[in-house]
């Protein structure tokens, strides 16, 4: 894949954002506004517009208040050539559009943009499933057979858990072998992923500043050797609770800070630097699997109160082709600066920026 850059993203009627074009030069492009300006929401439009996924369930939130549906635009500059994808949002309904041919997620890029945001923390101290989300999203965007994996999987549980309601027990030899088929799949490519996410992610909270070492391992439910015998051994639990407890989906991305798990113990400051190691091996990997840094999406870097993580996140901005920087004060030495304003954004000249 050759290099991505957002050169200038469109939305309608998107949460507050007035309606509108913004075109983004290379480089770090800096905005900065009141609390509720809109900088938030401009990121997560373009990280919809980029990679067409948002964690936000209810797409109907997407919506401006009052209106029935949002569209957001990405015009991307790729290799020399111009791809525009669109991204149309209605109740529970969402439509993807490449170059006007109706397309999936699957089809956009995958390693285009990385979003880090002080939410990120929540993937520290948060429950197990943000961390699945985490591995499970990245793992999805470097393997495209991952993520289908992925999905047969999760249907295959939802069939198997709606069999063990109806007490189906002699149906259940057929679910196990394809959730063991599947799910075997799944571990193995997490085991392979992790071992060089582990790398990047302990390099990364080392160029922090932390003190505390940081490792990454898997807490499984199962094992490739074991899984068909742990499902059989836990068949009668399975059946009162009707709910599948043994596999990949009830796994856990363990984060150990120096010697104990940093969801219990490390500081908020700590884990805040446990997250952001998290979002720049993500960076890495993707950079390694694509051959090209992704758009970097910065969500408030002011929300930083420790100077090093500050600096760190806008050196970070500063080293890959292209990267949106929000926060209550420009970003220092950005190519362009926009302040924020009730969902409207004006250019503000260099010479303002410094006064
Ligand atoms: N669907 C929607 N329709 C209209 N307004 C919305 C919608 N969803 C959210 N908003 C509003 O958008 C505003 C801007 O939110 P946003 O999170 O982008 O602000 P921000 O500039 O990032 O602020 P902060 O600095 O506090 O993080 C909020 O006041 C919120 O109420």
């Amino acid at each position: 894949m050759s290099l991505v850059l957002l050169s200038a993203l469109s939305t309608l009627n998107y949460r507050n954002l007035a309606p509108g074009t913004l075109e983004f030069p290379e480089g770090v492009t800096g905005i900065y506004g009141e609390n509720g300006a809109g900088k938030t929401n401009l990121l997560e439009a373009a990280y919809l517009a980029l990679t067409g996924q948002t964690d936000v369930s209810r797409l109907e939130q997407l919506v401006q208040l009052g209106e029935k549906e949002a569209y957001v635009r990405a015009d991307l500059q790729q290799g020399g050539s111009l791809s525009i994808q669109e991204v149309g949002l209605g109740r529970g309904r969402r439509q993807m559009k490449v170059d006007g041919i109706r397309s999936r997620t699957g089809d956009l890029p995958r390693g285009s943009a990385v979003w880090i945001r002080p939410e990120d923390s929540e993937l520290v101290f948060g429950s197990p499933s943000g961390r699945r989300t985490y591995l499970d999203s990245l793992l999805s965007r470097l393997s495209a057979r991952y993520g289908q994996q992925l999905s047969r999987y999760e249907r295959t549980v939802s069939q198997r858990n709606a069999a063990l309601r109806a007490g189906e027990n002699w149906a259940m030899h057929v679910w196990d072998e394809a959730l063991v088929k599947l799910g075997t799949d799944i571990m193995l490519f997490r085991r392979r992923a992790l071992s060089r996410l582990d790398e990047l992610a302990r390099e990364a909270n080392t160029a922090l500043g932390s003190r505390k070492s940081l490792v990454l391992t898997l807490s499984e439910s199962t094992a490739p050797e074991t899984y068909a015998a742990d499902l059989a051994g836990r068949r009668a639990e399975e059946l009162a609770r009707g709910s599948t407890v043994t596999g990949p989906h009830r796994d856990d991305l363990l984060l150990t800070l120096g010697d104990f798990p940093a969801s219990d113990f490390a500081s908020r400051g700590e884990g805040r630097t446990v997250a952001l190691a998290l979002r720049r091996a993500e960076l890495e990997l993707l950079a390694e699997k694509f051959g090209e840094k992704p758009v970097l999406l910065v969500d408030d870097f002011t929300a930083e109160l420790d100077p090093n993580r500050r600096q760190y996140l806008l050196d970070l901005a500063a080293s890959v082709p292209q990267a949106i920087v929000t926060g209550t004060e420009h970003a220092p030495g950005a190519a362009l600066t926009l302040r924020a304003s009730a969902g409207r954004f004006t250019q503000i000249e260099p010479q303002e920026v410094q006064a």
